[in-house]
């Protein structure tokens, strides 16, 4: 019986996660299923600092295999903000709703070609013996006029990945998940869990 714990309090990310991660633990648990009020303060200056805060401090409480995912999107026309701070980036008890409309006020007069943007997801993996293993996956993209569709989260309903007419919000979560920045951090995550529990199974 093989559990992971996923440092992550966003349900729309935790429901990804859970989609994402394969069939390498028979349980996994979200912050809200296990650590009601912890309150994990993401100071870095970058992804993969924050991911690895997030990460060991769960790992450090409960010593089980912990995964955090940390991501935001990169907006060519503002100097690659609001990044790291992208959940924060309408004020720390924003919604979704504001953030979207704070972030097509600032890019109102940017025309389409000028409205690239990247999404960009670091996991932090720490094994049950304190190891510790990063990826990262980047989607390119732009940033539409206005919010369109109702899956996925957070600024899915403007963003619109390269190759595609829709947005992240309009498309089905399994197409979400076959291009996503998170999918791409993933698909290396998972060929490390490959080698970490094929090695346990062949030496059990
Ligand atoms: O696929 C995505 N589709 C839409 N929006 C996304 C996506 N991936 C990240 N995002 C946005 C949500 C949040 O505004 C920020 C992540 O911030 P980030 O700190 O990593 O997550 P969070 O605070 O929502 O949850 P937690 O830290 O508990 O995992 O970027
Ligand atoms: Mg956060």
């Amino acid at each position: 019986m093989r559990k992971l714990l996923v440092a992550t309090k966003n349900r729309g990310k935790a429901k990804e996660i859970k989609e994402l991660i394969g069939d390498f633990f028979d349980e996994v648990l979200t912050l809200s299923d296990f650590e009601g009020n912890i309150n994990i303060i993401e100071d870095g200056k970058t992804f993969e600092e924050n991911a690895l805060k997030k990460a060991k401090t769960i790992y450090d409480l409960y010593r089980l295999p912990t995964l955090a995912d940390d991501s935001g999107l990169e907006v060519d026309a503002l100097g690659g903000r609001p990044g790291v701070y992208s959940a924060r980036y309408a004020g720390e008890n924003a919604t979704d709703e504001e953030r979207i409309k704070k972030l097509l006020e600032e890019l109102r007069d940017v025309p389409c070609e000028k409205r690239g943007a990247q999404f960009v997801c670091v996991l932090t993996f720490i094994d049950e013996n304190g190891r510790v293993y990063q990826t990262k996956g980047i989607c390119r993209g732009k940033i539409g006029f206005e919010p369109r569709g109702k899956n996925g989260f957070g600024y899915d309903p403007v963003f619109i990945p390269e190759g595609s007419t829709l947005t992240f919000a309009e498309l089905e979560s399994e197409e979400k998940n076959r291009i996503s920045h998170r999918a791409k951090a993933f698909e290396k995550l998972k060929r490390i869990l490959g080698e970490i529990y094929n090695e346990d199974i062949s030496s059990e």
